[in-house]
């Protein structure tokens, strides 16, 4: 519970998965408040898709719980699901259906009536520019970025509280991107909260008011953007913090000569 007696909009409390000897994500503890845009950036293999994953209900945690309004999603999934939207990575979809048939079918299995669902995927559809000409085209022959802004469509469909988005931003285009952003955050103004992993931290920067960072599976950092930056630029503070050898450092000395 915060101050003002409401409970985040999400808890990771302990999560932990090992995949063979391998731990992907070490007892995390993560939290984000309601009415939060919350971003969770990590190196390449740091645990991010996993961790979204068993905070979601898409990958069983071995240990730890992750509590969505308060509601344990793994002890009571069906009520935790309806609080969420999620878009995860590398979303497998029907693929033989067009854009607004896919939310249709989104819409039936979610139990929303048929003139709520009709006039919620012709917004979406709009809005995520996949309406006109596009609509006759089936999801098999979509491009990367519009299975994401598809997977985000369905994933606002049900009007979730929460929408926990892994890499929404990847392979989008600039004017898709600043779409995006806008509709996030109007969602975020509207009272809705936002957990986002990405790789761009100009992106988390100019988008999210609190970060984490990860890395081999622990947290090293979180709170404000403004607190993690600690004056420098995320950029700069993510390095650090990860503590990676720069590209010059390592060299590639054979590359050039
Ligand atoms: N199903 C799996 N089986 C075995 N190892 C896995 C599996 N899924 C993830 N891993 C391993 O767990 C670690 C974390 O992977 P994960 O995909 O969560 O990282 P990530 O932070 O999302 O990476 P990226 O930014 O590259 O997408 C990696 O070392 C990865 O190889």
């Amino acid at each position: 519970m915060n101050a003002t007696g409401h409970p985040p909009a999400l808890a990771i409390a302990g999560l932990h998965k090992t995949f063979g000897d391998h731990v992907a994500v070490k007892r995390a503890e993560l939290t984000v408040a309601p009415g939060s845009f919350y971003g969770l950036v990590g190196p390449n293999g740091a645990g991010k898709t996993t961790m979204l994953s068993m905070a979601t209900g898409l990958l069983r945690p071995d240990e730890g719980r992750s509590l969505v309004f308060g509601v344990d999603l793994w002890a009571e999934p069906g009520k935790a699901k309806q609080l969420i939207g999620v878009l995860p990575d590398g979303l497998a979809m029907p693929e033989q259906l067009t854009g607004r048939e896919l939310l249709t079918f989104t819409a039936r299995l979610r139990g929303i009536d048929s003139a709520t669902a009709t006039a919620r995927a012709d917004e979406l559809l709009a809005v995520m520019e996949l309406d006109g000409d596009v609509e006759r085209t089936l999801v098999i022959d979509y491009s990367t970025g519009m299975r994401k802004k598809i997977g985000l469509a369905a994933a606002m469909l049900h009007a979730p509280r929460l929408l926990v988005l892994d890499e929404p931003f990847e392979a989008i285009d600039p004017v898709s991107a600043a779409n995006l952003k806008a509709i996030l955050r109007g969602f975020v103004a509207a009272g809705g909260s936002v957990v986002l992993s990405s790789h761009v931290m100009a992106l988390v920067e100019q988008l999210c008011d609190t970060v984490a960072v990860i890395a081999k599976g622990t947290v090293l950092a979180e709170g404000p953007v403004e607190g993690v930056r600690a004056g420098k630029t995320l950029e700069e503070a993510f390095v650090e913090l990860v503590g990676a050898d720069t590209a010059e450092a390592k060299g590639l000395s054979w590359l050039a000569s």
